[in-house]
């Protein structure tokens, strides 16, 4: 059994859900069964998080307007790809009834005033129950019976809204009893990838991108063989082909490295998915929907000796948080107290850096958890701040971090000297700088501005587009 997961580019379209429905039809066999995984639409989860939290603020939403683009996406694929009349219209009547249920949450947290985490994990959850439905009745319509299956069903977490993880050995018994009778029968199970449900039932998200995170649970509570992430590149690239339009596809990565990456910005892989696989020694492939024939890249067990740096990642919207005091790190604890209030605020740090005059320290954050890190900050500090021994806590907005990644970078010397040399012929000032204990990075802070020249620099510095990666 083979676990397929199709993120959000994938199924955006009727266009490419053509290609997705024939990749599914074709790979799906009564011997040879298929799991199939599916995102939200492309900028769906987007715009239902936007729709409650202007409910929230209490600004008056256009349901009607959420509605046409919520629904009409939906309906659209539907009208362009199913051909039975009565299959399109029993899929747009689950898609309307999808679509009036959401709605009346989001009416809720209007006249409410109030988004709880528990109601956003709801709502952001209606965009993969839709697509899946949509996806299962046009793969129906095709001839591959196909059935869509909420995830609250599958994967069973610990509830933590926002970020959940999941419980495993309940996942197991609840994915082989959910999905196991479908394989049997030959029917293709289409589950709602980024979500599941707490042990009563209670949606709880997986966090953003985690629908990659949701096709690694289930293939490795059922056992898969190999699980494959279907998205809109070639694979694990050099660099984002975004940002590098030199960036060459890595045919083979460890579960380490592209762990790695992915924590350091390659998107094309939440950096959640390849624990459980890892554990397991189940393949992780990643390849193109719109380029089928293409091998793409093979997360595996191996480590991977082919060159010293694999890639050049980059994080944008980041903060460096600075807290300033005369002789501050002197004081016994303050280190502890700083880390323990922002990770007690839920917030992760990416990297430390402490200036050796001891008078200041500083982390870098995401932009959007930074007034939270300087809010608890200030809490923790606040008779400090009093008494003056500390001067301030300040957030320095608009950082990136860019990051050199590959397991062939330990042990061998001058790669930061190279990182260094590259930024400053480029004239990019360096924020701070860490490596990480593993030698699987170096990552440097650096303005945000300076990330379109300093990524394809560095690529090039590392010879990456020339030479087989
Ligand atoms: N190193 C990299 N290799 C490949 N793609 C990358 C890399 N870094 C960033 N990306 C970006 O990741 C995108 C795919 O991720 P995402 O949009 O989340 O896909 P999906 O919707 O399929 O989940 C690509 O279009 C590419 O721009
Ligand atoms: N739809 C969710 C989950 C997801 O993984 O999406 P994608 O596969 O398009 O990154 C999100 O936008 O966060």
């Amino acid at each position: 059994m083979r676990v397929m997961k199709f993120g959000g580019t994938s199924v955006g379209s009727g266009d490419a859900i053509r290609q997705v429905v024939s990749i599914l039809s074709a790979a799906h066999r009564p011997d040879a069964p298929v799991i199939a995984v599916v995102s939200a639409m492309s900028g769906i989860t987007n715009l239902l998080l936007e729709a409650a939290a202007d409910a929230a603020q209490g600004r008056l939403i256009e349901t009607s307007d959420v509605r046409h683009r919520l629904l009409d996406r939906h309906l659209v694929a539907a009208a362009e790809l199913i051909r039975d009349a009565g299959l399109r219209q029993d899929v747009a009547t689950s898609m309307a009834a999808l679509t009036d249920q959401c709605l009346r949450l989001i009416e809720s947290v209007q006249v409410l005033g109030d988004l709880s985490p528990r109601v956003t994990d709801w709502i952001s959850s209606f965009g993969e129950r839709m697509s899946s439905r949509l996806i299962a009745g046009i793969l129906r319509d095709h001839g591959t019976p196909a059935e869509a299956v909420d995830a609250d069903q599958v994967i069973i977490t610990d509830g933590v809204f926002g970020g959940a993880s999941p419980l495993f050995e309940q996942t197991r018994e609840a994915a082989a009893a959910r999905l196991r009778p479908l394989l049997e029968k030959g029917i293709l199970p289409v589950v709602t990838g980024f979500f599941g449900a707490d042990v009563n039932g209670v949606t709880t998200t997986l966090g953003r991108g985690g629908s990659d995170f949701s096709a690694a649970i289930i293939g490795s509570a059922l056992d898969a063989e190999e699980i494959i992430i279907w998205t809109d590149v070639n694979g694990v690239m050099t660099a984002n082909p975004k940002l590098v339009p030199e960036a060459r596809t890595i045919p083979a990565v460890s579960f380490a490295e592209a762990t790695e990456m992915a924590y350091f910005g390659a998107n094309v892989i939440h950096p959640r998915t390849m624990q459980l696989p890892a554990e397991r020694g189940i393949p992780i492939w990643i390849r193109n929907t719109f380029e089928p024939e293409h091998p793409g890249t093979r997360i595996g067990p191996e480590p991977v000796e082919n060159g010293v740096v694999k890639a050049i990642t980059a994080i944008p919207g980041l903060s460096v948080i600075t807290v300033e005091g005369a002789g501050l790190l002197t004081v016994a604890g303050v280190t502890a107290r700083v880390f323990t209030a922002v990770a007690g605020a839920g917030v992760n740090v990416f990297m430390i850096s402490q200036a050796s005059s001891q008078n200041s320290l500083s982390f870098v954050v995401r932009s959007s958890d930074a007034a939270t890190a300087r809010r608890v900050l200030e809490a923790e500090f606040e008779l400090d701040l009093l008494r003056a021994r500390l001067l301030r806590v300040w957030e320095d907005p608009d950082v990136a971090i860019v990051a050199v990644v590959g397991a062939g970078m330990r042990g061998t010397p001058g790669v930061a000297g190279r990182v260094f040399q590259t930024l400053g012929a480029e004239g990019i000032n360096i924020v701070a700088i860490a490596q990480g204990s593993s030698e699987l990075n170096i990552s440097c802070a650096i303005a945000a501005s300076e990330v379109a020249r300093a990524v394809p620099a560095l690529h090039r510095a590392f010879g990456l587009g020339e030479q087989p990666a």
